[in-house]
């Protein structure tokens, strides 16, 4: 991170309001008394917080294989839950939890894992090399209650995560997530002697206890949408709003990226020249079904490039307003941009982009696609006439209708004449 921009995401964090270890401790006991809160409701909506926390950052493709190391509150109770959420959205966890309290809340989400078939792993028979085995390590030893300084087996497994959080390269490591506090820190100093767990990721529940300051790891979450506004009001808590229906909101900014290193590890379906229809547009418009089935976000967006009579181009998404064997057809007015450079000159291109498909449909009237570099299947529609379809009013339709079409996947491809 740039110094303006760990400025930024600092002073970002500073506004959301830090909680002492007394006033945490009281607000959970007021949650739990005169708001008419369970242990159990609590402990369900920080564990989801947790899971929801680590789907958003660390992708399912990427960073299955996920360890829980669950200590005796109920820091070591949103582990559990989380764990089973994880399972739900298609992670493989295990558990290591080797201080079981004897409680029928804690008895029963181990149950509840146990009927998944999710492992639990005593901690002296945890990899010597947690590196190889899992992806994804989350440290729910200890919350806000913690006091001191560790004590077995927890010391040890403390001592595991800060061996790991050394290994410079987060690549070749499993990220670590704290949940509320890494766990041997002091509660409201942070980790005062710097020998303590480095997290990736911090999950903050409720509101981010003091030792949050001292959080330096790139990925800083708040969980717990429960709070309401008589703990709100009492405290004077400031705490960002949770977007949409998530449970679980970032504080400060996102790390920033190196553009340029960002790419994802396609798995991209065959293709196969035998699996594709004679004609591309009945392949469109299967392959439009499936994307409207698949609830894709407007799947009828597309990206239309014109370009002026100076042959300068120019892009902007549009709505398809019908397909049938003529052609795309989309409709603009024609005072636009985009229809006084058709006027000019009638050449354009479509580009459909379906991502989440591994899937495109690149139209375009030009057979130039060697310099398109994607992974994913697509088809290429290209070498034809882009017309316009008069209409009375002052907007017009405008229909490209392609000339030759070819599947490509991978280096196979194959021109068709239609
Ligand atoms: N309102 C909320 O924000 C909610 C938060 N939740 C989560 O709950 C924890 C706080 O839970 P709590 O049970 O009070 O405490 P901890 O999980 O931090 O741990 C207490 C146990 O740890 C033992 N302990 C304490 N210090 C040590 C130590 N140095 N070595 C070993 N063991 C230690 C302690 O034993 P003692 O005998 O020392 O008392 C307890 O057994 C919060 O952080 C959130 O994660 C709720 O889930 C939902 C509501
Ligand atoms: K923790």
């Amino acid at each position: 991170m740039t110094s303006l921009a760990a400025s930024a995401a600092a002073a970002a964090a500073a506004e959301v309001t830090h909680l002492t270890q007394r006033d945490a401790a009281e607000i959970d006991e007021q949650l739990m008394g005169p708001l008419g809160f369970s242990v159990d409701q609590l402990m369900e909506l920080a564990g989801l917080s947790v899971a929801a926390a680590v789907a958003e950052v660390y992708k399912l493709s990427e960073h299955t294989r996920v360890l829980i190391i669950c200590g005796p509150g109920n820091n070591g109770g949103d582990g559990l839950v989380a764990a089973r959420h994880l399972y739900h959205i298609g992670y493989r966890p295990s558990v290591c939890y080797p201080k079981r309290t004897p409680k029928p809340l804690y008895s029963g989400l181990v149950t509840q894992l146990e009927s998944l078939s999710i492992p639990f792993i005593h901690a002296e028979d945890l990899p010597y090399d947690l590196s190889r085995e899992f992806d994804i390590i989350i440290d729910a030893m200890f919350g806000f209650s913690f006091h001191g300084t560790p004590r077995p087996p927890f010391d040890d497994l403390i001592q595991r995560l800060v061996s790991l959080s050394v290994i410079g390269n987060s690549d070749k490591r499993p990220a670590i997530i704290s949940v509320d506090i890494p766990s041997g820190w002091h509660v409201e100093e942070g980790d005062v002697n710097g020998g303590g767990i480095k997290p990736d990721m911090l999950v903050s529940l409720t509101a981010p206890k003091l030792c949050a300051k001292k959080f330096t790891g790139p990925h800083h979450f708040l969980g717990g949408r429960f709070v309401p506004p008589p703990i709100l009001n009492k405290y004077g808590l400031k705490l960002p709003p949770y977007p949409g229906t998530s449970m679980c909101v970032r504080i400060g900014k996102a790390p920033s990226v190196d553009i340029s290193s960002l790419r994802e590890n396609y798995i991209s379906p065959e293709l196969l020249e035998s699996q594709v229809m004679p004609d591309p547009f009945d392949q469109f418009l299967r392959w439009f079904d499936e994307a409207v089935t698949a609830a894709l976000r407007e799947p009828n967006a597309m990206a239309l490039t014109t370009v002026n009579k100076e042959g300068k181009p120019s892009s902007r998404m549009v709505l398809l307003k019908g397909v049938d064997k003529q052609g795309f057809v989309w409709y603009t007015n024609y005072g636009s941009h985009k229809a006084h450079d058709l006027s000019e000159n009638p050449n354009a291109a479509l580009l459909f982009y379906w991502n989440e498909m591994n899937r495109q449909i690149i139209v375009t009237l030009n057979y130039d696609w060697v310099s398109t570099t994607l992974m994913h299947p697509v088809i290429f529609i290209h070498e034809g006439t882009c017309s316009l379809i008069p209409k009375p009013e002052y907007w017009g339709g405008y229909r490209l209708t392609p000339r030759f079409f070819e599947f490509w996947q991978g280096q196979q491809s194959r021109l068709h004449d239609r």
